[in-house]
């Protein structure tokens, strides 16, 4: 770890190309348009119209040391996203927002399940999203910037709908969807309550990644893994329990932590939400130090933007700052991330090839 690097300016990390697993549409609106789209759908559920104030109480909402708690708010954003309209428009600037921070490359993720109270059908949902995906990056290209972005559909660990939605997934895949979730409460809800839906995707030769390890331990990466096939662990953090330190330093990996990291099953690790919701006690304490020191498969991401108050910018420049990674740590995060995604094998290449690694020479 190169702790005499030199304090890289923030502008400099947000020139950065970053790559983005792991971002939640419902958990990235800007403060602004929900207080806007409150006000034009009637929704009437909002502690304060003011953008600066709702901002800064989604914050402090996140910050409740336990997940249960943290997914609270996203009543709020979901009640302003039940209409077509707000669904363009949340994908838009979304798409927008991300080509600003520097990122190349973003899977965001949704639950449709969750925009169908005013009825909408889950398939007219997709589609709005998808829509405002496609008006997103017209815009950001308009400007001069570049920006691919992939989708993955969520299923909610306490409803009963993943087949339903993994189905979804396969009939959007050649319209941007790249792959399927299960989010929402972990501990209760074992991922094994939906084995239908991954034995789908795997019979459709289709991706899927499972939020695993955050609120709940290894039995929980462990079934993800092992039971489900998860090809990636969203946060999967709690890995880290199966790794002991010597007092001399000396480094024992347990055959769980050991089959992540020999398969090089990547980790969607999110540092400030994971401290929002008292999975680690502070970014310092963050086993992605460790993990990294170790290489398994580390990416970095941001979870909830507007409950996390960051960017991929802000990330990068907590890690920057708390564990002294430079450049070439960041560069690894990103193509870490990049090799990792649910897009063709190609188009990995190219972005690593033509606007990865020329990026961050740019910048050495
Ligand atoms: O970190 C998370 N863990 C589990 N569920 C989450 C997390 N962040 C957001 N969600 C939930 C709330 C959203 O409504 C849903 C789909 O984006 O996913
Ligand atoms: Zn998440």
């Amino acid at each position: 770890m190169p702790d005499e690097s030199p304090v890289l300016p923030s502008e400099t990390l947000r020139r950065a190309p970053k790559v983005l697993l792991h971002d939640h549409l419902d958990g990235g609106l800007r403060p602004a348009t929900v207080a806007e789209l409150a006000d034009e759908t009637g929704y009437d559920g909002l502690p304060t119209s003011d953008p600066a104030e709702l901002g800064a109480w989604f914050r402090r909402a996140a910050d409740s040391g336990s997940l249960v708690s943290y997914l609270e708010t996203f009543a709020h954003t979901c009640g302003v996203m039940q209409t077509e309209d707000a669904l363009v428009r949340v994908a838009a600037e979304a798409v927008e927002d991300l080509a600003a921070d520097g990122v190349v490359y973003a899977e965001v993720r949704y639950a449709p399940e969750l925009f169908v109270e005013r009825g909408l059908s889950l398939d007219a949902v997709v589609e709005a999203v998808q829509a405002g995906f496609t008006e997103g990056t017209r815009r950001v290209a308009a400007n001069g910037g570049s920006i691919r972005v992939g989708t993955l559909l969520c299923a909610m660990r306490q409803h009963a709908r993943a087949l339903e939605i993994a189905d979804l997934a396969v009939r959007y895949r050649d319209a941007g969807v790249a792959g399927f979730d299960i989010a929402g409460p972990e501990d209760g809800f074992p991922p094994t309550r939906n084995l239908d839906a991954f034995e789908y995707l795997r019979q459709n030769n289709a991706h899927f990644t499972i939020h695993a390890g955050e609120a709940f331990g290894l039995p929980s990466i462990w079934e993800a893994i092992q039971h489900c096939g998860a090809e990636r662990l969203g946060h999967g953090v709690r890995i880290a329990e199966d790794i002991k330190t010597d007092a001399d330093g000396t480094v024992h990996l347990g055959r769980l932590a050991a089959y992540v990291r020999d398969r090089r099953i990547p980790l969607e690790i999110c540092p400030t939400s994971n401290v929002q919701t008292g999975t680690v006690r502070s970014i310092a304490e963050h086993p992605i130090g460790l993990l990294t020191k170790l290489r398994f498969r580390v990416t970095v991401n941001t979870d909830n933007r507007l409950m996390s108050g960051c960017t991929m910018t802000s990330e990068f420049a907590a890690l920057h700052e708390t564990f002294g990674y430079g450049l070439d740590d960041f560069r690894w995060f990103t193509i870490n991330a990049m090799k990792s995604a649910f897009i063709d094998f190609d188009a990995r290449i190219r972005l690593i090839d033509d606007v990865i690694k020329p990026g961050y020479a740019a910048l050495a």
